[in-house]
């Protein structure tokens, strides 16, 4: 097993004293980098300088705080405030967002210097109110929002200067460990001695998988005499696994999927717990209003990024996450920023059918449900029944009124029903792209696995797109996802599925981030319309690795089974929860003693269809025996 503990990057932001003193010890830190040519980093140095905060418990009249911010303006390094404006823009900008009008302006008003709004003292001291609907005070408000903020904005900040620090170091680092020709490979001694202590030194482990790399990448200047590209990578296998803790299997499956320096950026990654995140649900509030909430709560957030317009970052909070009044309301749920990624491609529209065929335990069904105003229909669908308990309670509290959940292997479809305008197909898989949430991954998955999964994958792919109706006026589109990273459950799997439906296209999944899907992997080609698939890894993005990829079914193919009749089913099944109650406005009183009576008048109504009477009084146990027993 590896030695290594995962942990968790994100902390409380510093009070101010604690920014202050961090930045006196990086600005000296960057001093000093600035002053060795080798490692000079631009970046670092032209970030730009946050304004200090007066520690006097006094207030100032308004004379004296203009002469101390002169004052320290002056001692201060000079900043860029375009350079600093522009970077609050993208981090803040969602100007595009029309409807809900969610954003987060930290724009600079007019008049005001831009960049002044950073740790502006007044702030301190005054009351955050909540926001006002009224339209004039919005402005103010979205001000005391930023102000709370501050502290989140300061935190990233802070983080990104210290990675770009840390960066520079072990570059430094690397450049004085390596030199040409350096002997890197332990010798048969050295690992005999290694293996003696039974644990090993994590840092001879470390910078030697870093010397490895290095070697590896420019491998004609660097490698010993007479020692084989084979060599290094054996060894730095071995190392990863000792280090990391992964078998050796799927260490190399892993590895093979990178250059080694990327690799290991990936193999760092899994270590590191990604950012707690929460998708706000559009049918209850909006961003704006619900961060409002949370931060007169005590929780520290800020958007994710400018690629969506629902999710907020959680930095730290003083009330747990998971139970503040607006996580009951329905007002939010918890959820990875890469789960955002496949309801974004299948973008459904308002009054479509939808069929999420593994929906359990309902993130992308309920974001699915808001996208489309709670109007339409989805099928929520999975195979396992006990987890379609929590799918069930999500729908309820996040208020989605257009969902029917059912409980079928996914591969009955499209005989259960079909004909659907789009279908959401995410998919079970390895779980290589969540090895930071289940570390149980890195020893537990065999080659038995990277067999049996895509082999489901694709009989519930083809089930897919056979469930799309070709003719949707609307849609017509089929989206691929795992939360995994293998070649074997994207990829092949998306590759086989056009193949056998030569109905069907890749098209572009219409997301702005993510790295294209590879063409070709290991001597073996793909379509080239694969690079329309999206890849995502934990150390390019700080999400969950994941795969998307989008179909545009284009004409109907023989496999579309009950393709006819599909819109009477949805009626019937409708008709049937809507006379049990299960659609209705208001989801609050849902209760289990309620449910099975439903469940009972259901079986009643279902037997009566088959022609049996449902009161016709049933055997006994002893009869039912004696029956069984009188047949043998
Ligand atoms: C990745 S999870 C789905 C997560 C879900 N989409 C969400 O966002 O909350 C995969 C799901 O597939 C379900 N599953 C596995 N085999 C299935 C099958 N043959 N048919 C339908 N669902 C299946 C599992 O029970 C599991 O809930």
């Amino acid at each position: 097993m590896g030695q290594r503990r995962a942990k968790n990057k994100q902390g409380a932001p510093p009070t101010y004293e604690e920014f202050a003193d961090r930045k006196t010890k990086k600005d000296q830190k960057r001093k000093r980098s600035e002053d060795k040519p080798s490692m000079a980093s631009s970046s670092s140095s032209d970030k730009p300088a946050k304004k200090s905060k007066k520690s006097s418990e006094k207030p100032e009249t308004e004379k004296e705080i203009i002469k101390r911010q002169r004052e320290e303006e002056k001692a201060l390094p000079k900043v860029d405030y375009e350079e600093l404006a522009s970077a609050k823009k993208s981090l803040f900008d969602e100007s595009d967002e029309e409807e809900l009008n969610d954003e987060f302006d930290i724009d600079a008003q007019d008049g005001e210097t831009p960049g002044e709004d950073f740790y502006d003292s007044e702030e301190e001291t005054r009351e955050r109110p909540m926001f006002s609907d009224d339209e004039d005070s919005e402005v103010e408000d979205l001000d005391e929002l930023n102000a709370a903020n501050m502290e989140a904005l300061s935190a990233k900040l802070d983080e990104e200067a210290d990675l770009e620090a840390q960066e520079a170091e072990d570059e430094l680092l690397q450049a004085d460990q390596v030199q040409p020709r350096a002997r890197v490979l332990p010798t048969e001694e050295e690992l005999a001695l290694e293996g003696q202590t039974g644990t090993k030194d994590l840092n001879v482990l470390r910078t030697r998988m870093i010397e490895i790399v290095k070697v590896l990448e420019d491998f004609k200047t660097l490698s010993e005499e007479g020692r084989s590209r084979a060599e290094y990578t054996d060894r730095l296998l071995q190392d990863i696994c000792d280090y990391f803790g992964y078998s050796r299997f799927l260490a190399e499956k892993l590895f093979n999927l990178f250059s080694p320096s990327e690799a290991m950026e990936f193999f760092e990654a899994n270590e590191i717990a990604r950012p707690i995140t929460i998708r706000t649900n559009t049918l209850k509030t909006r961003r704006r209003d619900l961060a409002q909430a949370l931060v007169n709560r005590g929780v520290n957030l800020q958007p994710i990024g400018p690629w969506t317009k629902v999710g907020l970052q959680i930095f730290d909070s003083q009330v747990p996450i998971g139970a503040t009044p607006e996580y009951l309301a329905g007002q939010y749920i918890l959820q990875a920023a890469s789960s955002f990624l496949p309801c974004m491609a299948l973008a459904p529209q308002e009054n479509e059918r939808v069929l999420d065929m593994a929906s359990a335990p309902g993130g992308k069904t309920t974001y699915l449900s808001a996208l489309m105003k709670n109007t339409g229909c989805i099928f929520a669908n999975d195979a396992n029944k006990a987890r379609t308990k929590s799918l069930i309670a999500n729908i309820h509290r996040l208020g989605c009124t257009n969902t029917i959940v059912c409980h079928y292997d996914a591969r009955e479809f499209p005989k259960v029903i079909g004909g659907f305008d789009r279908v959401l197909l995410d998919a079970p898989c390895s779980g290589t792209g969540v090895i930071a949430k289940d570390e149980s991954v890195k020893t537990s998955r065999t080659e038995k696995d990277f067999i049996q999964i895509p082999h489901l994958q694709k009989q519930l792919l083809l089930s897919a797109i056979d469930s799309v109706d070709a003719n949707s006026a609307t849609g017509g589109y089929i989206v691929y996802s795992t939360c995994s990273v293998m070649v074997e459950e994207n990829e092949a799997v998306v590759d086989y599925a056009l193949r056998k439906r030569p109905n069907v296209k890749l098209v572009d999944t219409g997301l702005e981030i993510g790295k294209d899907g590879f063409t070709s992997f290991r001597g073996k080609n793909f379509s080239p319309k694969l690079s329309l698939t999206k890849r995502y890894y934990p150390h390019t993005y700080n999400v969950d690795g994941f795969y998307v990829a989008k179909f545009k079914k284009i004409a109907p193919s023989p496999h579309d089974v009950s393709k006819a009749g599909a819109k009477e089913k949805e009626a019937a099944a409708r008709a049937d929860e809507e006379a049990e109650s299960i659609i209705h406005g208001d989801f609050a009183e849902f209760d289990n003693a309620e449910d099975e009576e439903l469940m009972e008048r259901s079986k009643a109504r279902s037997l009566k269809r088959k022609g049996i009477n449902p009161n016709a009084p049933k055997p006994s146990s002893s009869a039912a025996a004696a029956a069984k027993t009188e047949k043998k």
